[in-house]
């Protein structure tokens, strides 16, 4: 492993986005300016994120992470534009021009339930977005084409013609990425897209995950997840959300993600144990002032 591209992390506080990422990432792709989110509950108003300042590159892939309830999903809709904020802006940004986040065909979701079609084969499933899309234009071979190459790739062509209850979980998930993958997203987002999975499907996920996000350059992800070691070996830039209201508190920035060949030798990294330890220090730190602030604390 080229140790040198592997920066160690960094605490950089609220406006962090400056550091420099070992991955080499384009121009901006996803801003939120002071962004808040609030909803009106039992007659009241919950704020749930308040100064959301973040910059996200094309090719980045980016993390966050905090305790439960801050709002991590909440930002991943704003992003996807599935819900404006109550104040501030949330762009997405196309060759230097921006646009109000929209629900759009360039954006790929991927949630911890798959949301297959129980209906239809795992083949038809896959084509589903991109049928619906125009990605492939008119061009119906092309779209099958890459339909059977993103199935080879995630070992699902043997399965092609069964249906959803007859694969297990693992090949459900493998199902949802070939699916999204074959949409040619620009912008994937992932609300812990393997959690409902067991510790070596997820391994296998990564390794396939990886694997098509570097053979797509233009592509730009952003992944909610509870997991620290999912963060780290999928994503170079890890942000970290806590208090009452929510709001970027860190970000961490490593080339570890880029040089992950297993995600065994990469846990044996110093670095990935150095920035493990930080992480975990770190969200320690937040959950207990996120609890403090909520009044759940003694
Ligand atoms: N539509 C809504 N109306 C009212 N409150 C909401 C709504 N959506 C989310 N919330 C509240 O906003 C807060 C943040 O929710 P969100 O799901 O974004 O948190 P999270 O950090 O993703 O949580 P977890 O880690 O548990 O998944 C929660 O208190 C939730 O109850």
């Amino acid at each position: 492993m080229n140790r040198k591209n592997n920066l160690l992390p960094h605490n950089t506080g609220e406006h962090a986005m400056n550091g420099t990422s070992a991955r080499v990432i384009g121009d901006t792709k996803i801003t939120l300016t002071g962004a808040a989110q609030a909803y009106s509950v039992r007659g009241g108003r919950r704020e749930v994120l308040t100064g959301i300042d973040i910059e996200i590159k094309t090719n980045e892939s980016v993390a966050v992470i905090g305790p439960t309830g801050v709002g991590k999903s909440t930002l991943l809709r704003l992003i996807a534009g599935f819900e404006d904020p109550t104040s501030g802006e949330v762009k997405l940004w196309n060759d230097g021009r921006s646009s109000v986040a929209a629900p759009a065909a360039d954006i790929g979701y991927l949630f911890q339930q798959p949301a297959l079609f129980p209906w239809m084969t795992v083949k038809q499933n896959v084509l589903f977005g991109a049928r619906h899309g125009k990605t492939y234009g008119h061009d119906k071979q092309e779209m099958l084409s890459q339909a059977d190459y993103f199935m080879e790739r995630v070992g699902l062509l043997d399965a092609a013609d069964l249906f959803p209850y007859q694969i297990s979980g693992g090949m459900r998930a493998r199902t949802a990425l070939a699916r999204v993958f074959l949409t040619r997203p620009k912008v994937l987002l992932m609300d812990e897209p393997f959690g409902a999975l067991d510790a070596l499907t997820r391994r296998e996920m990564y390794v396939l995950l990886r694997d098509l996000v570097s053979k797509s350059p233009e592509l730009t992800t952003v992944m909610v997840t509870h997991d620290v070691d999912e963060a780290i070996t999928l994503c170079g830039t890890i942000m970290i959300i806590s208090g009452i209201p929510g709001t970027i508190t860190s970000v961490y920035r490593s080339g570890l993600a880029a040089m992950a060949e297993s995600a065994e030798d990469l846990q044996r990294e110093p670095d990935y144990v150095e920035l493990k330890a930080a992480l975990l220090k770190s969200l320690n730190a937040r959950r207990n002032e996120t609890r403090t602030t909520s009044g759940t604390a003694s």
